[in-house]
């Protein structure tokens, strides 16, 4: 039997992005002892790979704008599927988080005035997005880990060591949740460099874990978001909702191969790129769908005076939702109008000088310059959509990001409900800190009311967690992990991608089911010594079990709306949108659920035109005049 090192705390924060980072911050406030634990090395989150900015109603570009204003676009961006309590937490605190950061170290871009500068984006009313340069997630994670070493510093002060109360256990990936009689007890894990073992014993474990791309084949995402926080919370017995929804970000680089995938941030629309076709046709104006026509421009000159005079003019339609011009630039490239390495061209230098563009996109400058020998300054790029972020999540408690699993909790891209069925650019950022401090303040309230009944470890969990993590080593066959993985990706790419039939994802589901038996037989070379094909076979089983997740909500959800789009089911239906999907394991089975979507409070109801609510809700429920009194969940 191998060695596990036991520790014990309070509460443990898997992830160190900018969710976990300020849950950590909160239950240490709070007189938590809390471990974080990061998969990579402290410091390289998602998080930091963020670049557009953080969303939030500060109103210092433009005055109208308010939490109301922003809690109204979140919704429509969800195409009113978001639970409405946690759009209308994040837009009220928002401002209030960035402030904070901005008061614990954070060096935002200024106006000319030397407030918080505030720039454009997709689907949002107003200039929003708080920001430094396009290098926004660096300066959200630099300022949380200087507040930890701050604290750090306290508590080597008052305990007389810097770890006392907040540990950083980095480079350690958790590979189960241990619970005792349903409630959570702790995490087991591995230290990526030595494959020693380790037992965090804790009755809190809050989830940070960001995403999924890793399981499809084009994804800005980087090699650690596998999902484990998802698969972690399906095991241990929660569930997640809206796992269909998925979002492709409409530009990612599509060339040279090896860069595939990798993001082109969104502020290059925002700071005024066009796309154009092969043709040359700003062809986005040919997509503006019927529930967003009447804020956006009809023609180039109405679109391009939006820069300079935004009262005056609608918004450019570049700027819809991702998961429009998504769905445009697809159907462009499939109807032989693309770019020559399958994409879109995007410009940013007809409307910027090259001093504007190396100012305010320095890392798209040398991205594209280094990458693929483009210089952005004088000539276009090639973008094409890429798997970018997972809507769906953990169903939690809004108030707390408590889990239905007593001591679990979840924030961040793990975390389901806040964006509906798709998150509009900019709301991540403020969704971490927002959700991130309010499951630190759940997980203190749960603590305390636990006392001195905290729930221990049972002796096999930890024998049992750490046979199955040393079982692909000691295999003399099976199937080699990095082969199994590039099936999931081609299954879910293809099957399961951008448009989707009824066809495809039950191929998926069989597909997936049969890689099952392979990804649980998988064998891998060598010892637990710094070996990435044992963590990724580790790995595997997360991947394989999100994906189902996926394919299975994507098949029952018999509509479009977001970032589940069914060429099979093309209209986006008011019945469904009562509906939230929520998957659970039955045994080894992925099962779906229909619960009914939150209703949303008269006074937020009143925040919208009627004549838009008629393009979203029931007959039934627009008689009502509210959503609140309509029947209970309809049936699956
Ligand atoms: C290129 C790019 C640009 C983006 N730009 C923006 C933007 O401008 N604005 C915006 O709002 N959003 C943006 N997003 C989205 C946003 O960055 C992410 O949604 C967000 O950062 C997720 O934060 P998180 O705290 O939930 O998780 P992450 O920052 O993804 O951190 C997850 C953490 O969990 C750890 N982890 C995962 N699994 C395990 C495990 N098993 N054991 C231990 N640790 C584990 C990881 O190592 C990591 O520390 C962007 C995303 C990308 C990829």
């Amino acid at each position: 039997m191998t060695e596990t090192t036991r520790l014990a705390y309070d509460a443990v924060v898997i992830g160190a992005g900018g969710a976990g980072l300020r849950a950590a911050i909160e239950a240490r406030l709070h007189g938590l002892r809390t471990a974080i634990v990061s998969k990579s090395l402290f410091g390289k989150a998602h998080t930091v790979m963020a670049e557009g900015g953080a969303a939030a109603a500060l109103g210092n570009v433009a005055s109208d704008d308010d939490w109301r204003v922003h809690f109204r676009d979140t919704i429509r961006g969800g195409k009113f599927l978001n639970d409405p309590r946690m759009a209308e937490l994040h837009a009220r605190e928002a401002p209030d988080r960035i402030l904070e950061l901005e008061y614990w170290g954070a060096l935002f871009d200024r106006t000319e005035d030397g407030r918080i500068s505030q720039r454009n984006f997709g689907g949002h009313e107003y200039p929003r997005l708080a920001h430094v340069g396009d290098r926004t997630g660096l300066e959200m994670i630099r300022t949380l880990q200087q507040r930890i070493v701050q604290l750090q510093q306290a508590d080597a002060a008052e305990y007389g060591d810097p770890e006392a109360m907040l540990k950083v256990h980095a480079e350690t990936t958790i590979t189960e949740l241990v619970t005792d009689n349903g409630r959570v007890a702790g995490a087991f894990g591995y230290l990526r460099d030595s494959g020693e073992f380790l037992l965090l014993e804790s009755p809190v474990v809050i989830l940070a874990t960001g995403g999924i791309g890793r399981s499809f084949e084009v994804t800005s995402n980087s090699w650690e978001y596998t999902g484990d926080g998802h698969a972690l919370a399906l095991r241990a017995g929660a569930a997640l909702i809206n796992m269909e929804f998925v979002q492709f970000h409409p530009t990612g680089m599509v060339w040279p191969p090896s860069v595939r995938g990798i993001l082109v941030t969104e502020s290059v629309r925002g700071d005024g790129g066009v796309l154009r076709n092969s043709a040359g046709k700003r062809f986005m104006f040919d997509y503006v769908p019927e529930v967003f026509r009447a804020q956006y421009a009809e023609s180039e000159e109405e679109a391009d005076g939006w820069y300079t005079d935004p009262r005056n003019h609608r918004r450019p339609p570049e700027l819809l939702p991702r998961d429009e011009v998504a769905r445009a630039i697809n159907t462009e490239v499939k109807e032989g109008r693309g770019s020559p390495h399958g994409g879109v061209f995007l410009d940013v230098s007809e409307r910027l000088s090259a001093e504007e563009i190396t100012r305010r996109l320095p890392s798209m400058y040398h991205q594209f310059k280094e990458l693929a020998d483009v210089d952005i300054t004088a000539e276009p790029m090639e973008v094409g959509p890429t798997c970018h972020y997972v809507m769906g999540g953990v169903a939690v408690d809004a108030e707390t990001g408590a889990a239905s699993v007593p001591g679990l909790f979840a924030a961040g891209e793990v975390a389901g409900g806040m964006h509906g069925s798709n998150r509009l650019g900019g709301n991540s950022l403020s969704d971490l800190l927002v959700f991130g401090r309010r499951c630190g303040l759940g997980a203190a309230a749960y603590l305390d009311s636990l006392g001195a009944d905290r729930p221990a470890v049972p002796a096999a969990a930890v024998a049992e967690a750490a046979t199955a993590a040393t079982a692909p080593l000691s295999r003399s066959e099976g199937d080699n992990p990095y082969l199994l993985h590039r099936e999931i990706q081609r299954t879910m790419n293809d099957l399961v991608g951008i448009v989707r039939n009824g066809a495809e994802i039950e191929q998926a589901i069989a597909r997936l089911e049969k890689l099952d038996a392979r990804v649980a037989g998988v064998r891998v070379e060598g010892g637990r010594c710094y070996n990435p094909g044992w963590h990724l076979a580790l790995d595997l089983r997360n991947m394989l079990l999100v994906s189902q997740a996926v394919a299975r909500c994507a098949l029952e959800r018999e509509e479009s709306r977001g970032g589940h789009t069914r060429d099979d089911f093309p209209r986006m239906s008011a019945r469904w949108r009562r509906i939230t999907l929520a998957a659970r394991l039955d045994g080894s089975d992925v099962v779906v659920e229909h619960r009914r979507t939150p209703p949303m409070r008269r006074d937020l109801l009143a925040l919208f035109e009627r004549g838009e609510l008629e393009k979203y809700l029931t007959e039934e429920e627009l008689a009502d005049g509210s959503p609140e009194d309509t029947d209970e969940e309809e049936g699956a």
